[in-house]
């Protein structure tokens, strides 16, 4: 039996890769399937942009919202039309490894959402060499305690990340919010194309301006700590979807898929966030890759791309409960 960690992972696949191989596997634009890697990056940036000047232009809004006393801590609300402070608020926590991206570039579901009803907020935080990944994670938990002291009536709020974003957001399952002096009303986690064992990211370059240590990389990694997520009443169950682009790398479908169920060879009593209470559900979303995922979501009041509308049925289905066209797929108690 391995006793070297929480988890047992002494038989953990990404160790069997070569530098150049894991390398690879987390670079998530050297597996897509449409444009090249460059062009991916760009085109990215680039919608991310425009979907922020569009909404910025077109929605009511308050913009750089300070939620605490750190220069960048500060979030973008988007606003629906309806006159209420009871909206439902989707707070928005982008990717970028930690090291790049930003909020005014972010608002990709905020013309959408906020046309549906639901409050959108788009959070700050100090990205790497600034930050340290301990201080992003307070981050994101100020800012979501600040939107519910804000606005105490809010109908829920959903809490959806992207990539290291989707890492931030799933950090926040294992929160004790005691010290922030108010529990969050938290109704539902979007963790997209996220990373939850941040371990094998340690050798890589990502690791370069974080600095992260082996313990600090467990120490931020939720896949780590199930254990001392705090178990959420069953009812009402809050909504875990951990979503991965079909076009995501393999350790990328493998990080979402351990952290939706425990690696299967694991030795240890595994705590899952269905044994913790939560309602988990897991998703692989067909034909898109890590970044599609993401600038899809500008798309859904383009009548012509209403193919699948994503992700209102998703936003809607959890905030009714329900899953909507997502099917849970329920752990199997001691299935192994
Ligand atoms: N350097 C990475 C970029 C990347 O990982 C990324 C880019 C934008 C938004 C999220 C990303 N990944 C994780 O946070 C790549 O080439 O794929």
């Amino acid at each position: 039996m391995d006793v070297s960690g929480a988890g047992g992972w002494d038989e953990a696949p990404w160790k069997k890769l070569c530098a150049e191989e894991l390398e690879k596997q987390y670079t998530p634009s050297k597996w897509t399937v449409r444009l090249g890697a460059e062009e991916t990056l760009k085109t990215f940036s680039q919608i991310g942009s425009q979907a922020t000047s569009k909404a910025r232009a077109t929605r009511r809004s308050q913009l750089h919202v300070p939620y605490g006393d750190g220069k960048g801590d500060k979030i973008d609300i988007y606003f629906p039309d309806v006159a209420s402070e009871a909206w439902p608020f989707l707070v928005f926590v982008h990717g970028g490894y930690w090291q790049y991206g930003s909020k005014d570039e972010s608002a990709f579901m905020v013309n959408p959402l906020t046309a549906q009803g639901v409050a959108v907020v788009v959070v700050a935080y100090d990205i790497a060499p600034k930050g340290t990944l301990d201080q992003m994670v307070d981050q994101v938990a100020r800012s979501t305690v600040f939107v519910q002291k804000r606005y105490p009536c809010n109908e829920g709020i959903y809490l959806c990340g992207h990539s290291a974003g989707a890492h931030l957001a799933a950090m926040m399952l294992l929160t004790n919010w005691t010290k922030h002096g108010v529990t969050p009303n938290l109704r539902g986690f979007l963790l997209i194309s996220g990373i939850y064992d941040l371990e094998p990211i340690v050798s890589t370059s990502v690791n370069a301006p974080l600095h992260m240590t082996l313990e600090g990389a467990r120490r931020n990694s939720p896949q780590w700590h199930l254990e001392a997520a705090p178990v959420k009443p069953a009812d009402p169950a809050c909504p875990v979807l951990v979503i991965v682009g079909q076009h995501d790398s393999p350790e990328f479908h493998r990080q979402s898929r351990e952290f939706y169920q425990r690696h299967a060879s694991s030795h240890f009593p595994a705590q899952t966030l269905c044994t913790r209470g939560w309602k988990a559900s897991f998703e692989e979303l067909h034909d898109v890759d890590h970044f599609e995922i993401i600038w899809n979501l500008t798309q859904e009041d383009d009548v012509l791309n209403q193919v699948e509308p994503w992700p209102f049925p998703l936003v809607a289905a959890i905030h009714s409960g329900q899953h909507g066209p997502f099917s849970p797929i329920e752990f199997e108690e001691g299935s192994f």
